[in-house]
Formats: C-alpha cells, structure tokens, sequence
C-alpha cells in the first residue's frame, strides 16, 4: 500500500534525524574550512551569512567560549564497501543449486493491536498526537464517547461524540469491541475500525483506560499493552490542573482514580515514564516498543494464530470508573 510505504519510509526519516550528532566547531575551524564535516560547517556558515533562524530551528546553538554547537552533522553508518559479487562464481551456485530465491527472508509480521493507557493527564494524547506525525504506518482509532466535546476538540478526530441513545444502540447491535463508562461518560471502540485495518494489515493504536485495557487484553491477549505515567503523582497533577480542562471536583476524582490506575501497571505488558519536557524521549520509547514487539519471531510465525479473536463480546463492561 503506498501510505504504508509512505509511512516506513517517515519513520526511517525521524530516525535519520534522531540519529544527528551533536558536534563542536570554533569560528577559526571554520574560517579555516576544518569543520566536522561538509554539511556542518555549510549549516554554520548559513549561520554566520545572517540566516541564524534556520540553522537554530535545526538545533544550532552558539557558545561565546567555545565557538559553535552544531546538530546537523549526519552519523556515517555506511555499510562497509563489498566487492561486487563474481558472476561466474554466482553462476555456478545456481548451477549446482538451482535458481536462488529472491522471497524475503523472513515472515512478515502479523499486524498487532497496541493498547496505550494510562491516568488522565499523563500525556496520552500528546504522545499519540506526536506519534501520528512520526508513524503513518499505523493505524490510531477513533473511539466513541457520550461525553460532551470540549472546547478545540474535533469531531472524528478526537472522538466520535454521539447522544447516550445513540450509544445505546451501538452496544445493543454488537457495533463496539469493548466500552466502559468513564468519569460518568460512555467510551467505546468501534468495531469496525479494528477489524478493517487488521483486515488491512495495518498495525492498530487503541488509548482507553485501565479497565478497557484489560477486557482488550482478554479479548486479544496477544496485543501490546503499555502503561504511560509521569514521573511522580505531583507531576501528574500539575500537568491536570495545568490543562485546565476540568473542575475542581471532576479533578480530584481523576486523580483518585489515577491513583488506582497506578496499581494496575503489574497487568501491562511495558511501563513508560513521559517525564517531564522530554515528550519525544517517550514517544520513542513507545515506538521502539512497537517496533521490537514486531520483530519478535512468535509473531512472524505464520503458522501461530494466537490472539485476534476480537469477534467476541466484551466481558466486564459497562463497568463505573471511580
Ligand atoms: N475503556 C475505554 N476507555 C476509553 C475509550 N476511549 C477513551 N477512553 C479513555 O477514557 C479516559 C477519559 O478520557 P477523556 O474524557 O478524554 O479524558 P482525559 O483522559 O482526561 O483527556 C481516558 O483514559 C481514555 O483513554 C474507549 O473506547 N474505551
Ligand atoms: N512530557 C510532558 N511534559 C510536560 N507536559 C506534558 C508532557 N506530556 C503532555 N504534557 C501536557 O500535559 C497535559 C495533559 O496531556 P494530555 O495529552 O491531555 O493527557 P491525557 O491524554 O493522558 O489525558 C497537556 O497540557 C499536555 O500538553
């Protein structure tokens, strides 16, 4: 699928950039020509020739004392320069072989369900938001709540927001892989989303909380589960009351919940810490999570079936979030 192409070829992109080294160049090394590297110095003189925004916005900063900090030199990862195979030798491997297989190697990977949870006000919309720039290839569903849409949020892209009726209905025709009520709210998975990007194979990003978390993993106990929280319960509340997106009553009950959703990370399959300021540190870690969970040889089996069973009705729902 071109988009999913598209997308690797993004996330090969945010690695190339977050594989840029930090490099130490003087203005006389400069003048001289003997910085780290071409593109270096070509972006310090951008520089010093008056165009100093570009260059800060790819991470230059100057020092008085020890000339100019420079990110833009590329690592060189090359792989080490093979001769070109001897097509006579080549000939005659395939002579007494037969013709090589140009197949891939391995299995493809199966797609995968990832499950982001976490107490409200850690960061999970600012970690997916994040990821949604760097990861076209995956999937971020779209779920559904009765909850009134608040101010700058976007319908279908935040969440569905339907009438409780309209809810109602969906729970009764079987239309939702999990739901629960939340803070009061109906909040639930379409169905049809999961099934339809699977059916795709495209990986699948879900964010519900500690409740919905679990009945996923019953339903798929072969998805990703990770546990985002903050560096302390201070933090966390500071980062809630900052938001400003609640009431002081509705904010204590989001921080006792929070407070028993802690207790659950022994049920998560990762645990990430989204510190404070260092959003992108957590947005990596998540997503170097998917990757090596991808990578792991039980889910390129293709013989191994273990997991999307997620046809099943939810057990526990409807279950009230403290
Ligand atoms: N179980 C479940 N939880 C969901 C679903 N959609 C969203 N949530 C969770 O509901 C919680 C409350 O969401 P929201 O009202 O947006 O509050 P916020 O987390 O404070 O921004 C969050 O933890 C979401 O992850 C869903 O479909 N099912
Ligand atoms: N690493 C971080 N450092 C500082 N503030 C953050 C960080 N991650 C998120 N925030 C801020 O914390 C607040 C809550 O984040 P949000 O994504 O709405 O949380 P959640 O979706 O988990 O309820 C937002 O104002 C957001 O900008």
């Amino acid at each position: 699928m071109a988009h999913r192409t598209l997308g690797r070829a993004a996330a090969r992109g945010a690695q190339t950039l977050r594989s840029l080294r930090r490099t130490t160049v003087s203005p006389t090394e400069l003048a001289d020509g003997h910085g780290p590297s071409t593109s270096c110095r070509n972006l310090v003189q951008c520089s010093v020739l008056g165009k100093p925004r570009e260059t800060w916005r790819l991470g230059t900063t100057t020092s008085p004392t020890k000339g100019y900090s420079v990110v833009g030199a590329e690592q060189q990862h090359k792989a080490p320069t093979q001769p070109l195979p001897d097509p006579e030798v080549m000939k005659l491997v395939e002579a007494a072989l037969g013709p090589l297989d140009t197949k891939p190697l391995a299995p493809p990977s199966r797609p995968v369900v990832i499950v982001i949870s976490g107490p409200s006000g850690v960061g999970k919309d600012a970690v997916l938001n994040r990821l949604k720039e760097q990861r076209e290839d995956l999937y971020f569903v779209v779920t559904a709540t009765s909850r009134p849409k608040r101010a700058g949020e976007v319908e279908g892209r935040d969440y569905f927001f339907v009438s409780k009726d309209k809810f109602e209905g969906w729970i009764a025709d079987n239309m939702l892989l999990e739901y629960a009520v939340v803070y009061g709210e109906y909040k639930g998975i379409p169905r049809q989303q999961v099934d339809a990007a699977l059916a795709a194979g495209t990986d699948v990003v879900l964010r519900i909380d500690v409740q919905g978390a679990a009945t996923v993993k019953r339903l798929i106990p072969d998805c990703i589960s990770i546990f985002v929280t903050a560096d302390s319960e201070d933090v966390l509340v500071k980062r809630l009351v900052a938001r400003k997106t609640e009431p002081l009553d509705k904010l204590l009950v989001r921080v006792k919940t929070a407070r028993a959703e802690n207790d659950h990370i022994k049920n998560f399959d990762y645990v990430v810490v989204n510190r404070d300021g260092e959003l992108d540190a957590c947005v990596a870690e998540v997503s170097g999570i998917i990757e090596a969970e991808k990578a792991r040889v039980v889910r390129r089996h293709s013989s191994h079936h273990g997991g999307h069973n997620h046809h099943h009705k939810a057990q526990g729902q409807g279950q009230v979030a403290p």
